[in-house]
């Protein structure tokens, strides 16, 4: 896979304190991260400098040319602009139309349920919505990196699972995606590796790479026959009247649009996690 952005022997210290030592890591092409680790270890700090946002303090960051990022900082600041007019301002700036906006703006506003916010003053609005703001910001264009601080902070859980779907379609799209958050069934959902930040450094990571969906279906030879061709699936078990069948992280959704299609029930997807150092 492609590295888009990495990082070689990155340290970054703020004054002194240092908060990131001697870190290596590439984000590739597809490929989707989930950064964990305990408040004030550099998860920010890491997703700004993935960004380019924060200079090193040493080290190198590298960005093939000419790809776009999209980045949802963890606080969106409080401004004199409503929602409408700032991802107006924003999409002019990206090169979207008048019209392409316009459609943008009423297609995220209505999805994530911010119709009655969008003419709201943004410095006067709820945390949620801020951050809502600043997502539906990140989903206006397609980038090839999409950088997520704490994406969920905040919002309602109707809202997070509007999010977990945009963000899965992005992903089935090929946009290479690192998200820094508390809520492990986020990253199991988003992410197909998980890195641990702790020590200043990253000394762990956690590969999602297959997934086992388990489910029921009435009596269906031919999906039981075809189930094995599927894009990405490895392996399938029939145990009784359950199927488990082992597919790539991110073939996961497929199957699973083509098993409930079928009418199949769905009894569990979990992640089959490998560690790497
Ligand atoms: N601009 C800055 N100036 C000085 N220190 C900073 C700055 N940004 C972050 N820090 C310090 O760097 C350390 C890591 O902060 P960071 O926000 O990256 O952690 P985090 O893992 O994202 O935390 P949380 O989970 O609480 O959001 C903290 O000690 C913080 O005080």
């Amino acid at each position: 896979m492609e590295d888009l952005i990495k990082l070689e022997n990155v340290s970054k210290d703020y004054g002194g304190n240092i908060v990131l030592k001697e870190v290596n890591l590439a984000i590739r092409r597809g490929q989707s991260i989930g950064i964990i680790g305990a408040n004030g270890s550099g998860k920010s700090t890491l997703l700004r400098v993935i960004a380019g946002l924060t200079k090193v303090t040493s080290g190198k960051r590298l960005q093939k040319n000419n790809i776009k990022i999209n980045y949802v900082p963890e606080h969106f600041p409080k401004m004199n602009f409503t929602p409408a007019e700032y991802l107006y301002h924003i999409g002019t700036f990206q090169g979207l139309s008048k019209s392409e906006i316009e459609e943008h703006i009423e297609k995220l506003f209505d999805r994530f349920n911010m119709q009655l916010m969008k003419n709201t003053m943004i410095k006067y609005l709820s945390k949620g919505s801020m951050q809502k703001v600043a997502v539906i910001q990140s989903l206006m264009t397609k980038p090839d990196v999409l950088l997520l601080d704490e994406p969920l902070s905040g919002q309602d859980l109707e809202s997070q699972e509007r999010f977990v779907e945009a963000v899965q379609e992005f992903r089935e799209e090929g946009v290479s995606i690192a998200i820094a958050c508390h809520e492990n069934h986020l990253i199991e959902k988003l992410a197909d590796r998980a890195i641990v930040i702790s020590n200043k450094t990253i000394h762990s990571s956690r590969e999602y790479t297959t997934k086992v969906i388990q489910f029921k279906c009435e009596d269906d030879p031919i999906l039981l026959n075809t189930l094995d061709r599927m894009d990405g699936v490895i392996k399938s078990d029939v145990l009784k009247d359950q199927v488990h069948v082992y597919v790539k992280a991110q073939y996961s959704n497929e199957l699973l649009k083509k098993l409930l299609d079928r009418d199949c029930y769905i009894i569990s997807v979990n992640s089959v996690m490998e560690y790497t150092d």
